[in-house]
């Protein structure tokens, strides 16, 4: 059984406020006399779930084409901040042992409950702090997933977290679907689409629960 986790590349799915949505435009169409109808997509890289490059954060590195596929695939465990964690709360490297116990895994996907899943960009979301991203990739951690539209926060300009995750070899997953799928271990099945010289790329994530023995 699998879960989809993805949050689609579609118009109805709210950009970052004052970037640019998805839209399918027509080279040509049935009705108008041509052969096939002919899509064009134009998009901002960030709508719907996506993997961002290490270009989105600094100039000088790795475009969407090196996201290296192995990080994408395999085990992860799915955590979920309590209840009562407010969103303007940070995770902390504290929350993170609560969650995850003494050791951190290779992969990691949490939710927030604030995610563009809902149908609207949200107001403001947790992000980790820089201390507990730096502890995650010093731990062993290859890819941190969220629900929210980024790992940092809203308001953030300096983009503490993607610097200490890319810095560190590691990556992230935006913008999840997680709204109905139990914590727990799963096997993640996710990839960037092969887009060349982007600073992120869209994704389709699949989660398939763990048979344990
Ligand atoms: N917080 C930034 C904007 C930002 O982070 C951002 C904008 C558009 C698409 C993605 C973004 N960041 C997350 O990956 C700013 O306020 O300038």
């Amino acid at each position: 059984m699998f879960f989809d986790i993805s949050v689609p590349f579609a118009a109805a799915t709210p950009p970052w406020p004052d970037d640019v949505g998805f839209s399918c435009g027509w080279t040509c169409r049935r009705e108008e006399g041509s052969s096939v109808n002919l899509g064009v997509l134009h998009s901002s890289a960030h709508v719907g779930t996506h993997a961002d490059a290490p270009l989105h954060v600094h100039s000088s590195w790795p475009a969407s084409e090196s996201l290296p596929a192995s990080v994408f695939v395999g085990e992860v465990q799915l955590i979920a901040l309590p209840a009562d964690h407010d969103a303007a709360s940070d995770i902390t490297v504290e929350v993170l042992q609560r969650l995850l116990g003494a050791h951190v895994p290779t992969r990691v996907i949490v939710r927030t409950g604030c995610s563009v899943a809902s149908g609207t960009f949200p107001a403001n979301w947790p992000a980790l702090t820089a201390d507990a991203a730096t502890w995650l990739v010093q731990h062993g951690l290859t890819l941190w997933g969220v629900d929210a539209p980024s790992v940092d926060r809203r308001t953030s300009t300096a983009l503490p977290v993607h610097n200490a995750i890319f810095g560190g070899g590691a990556f992230v997953l935006e913008n999840l679907a997680l709204e109905v799928v139990p914590i727990g271990r799963y096997e993640l099945l996710a990839q960037p689409l092969a887009v060349h010289g982007a600073d992120a790329a869209p994704v389709r994530a699949l989660l398939r629960a763990i048979r344990e023995k």
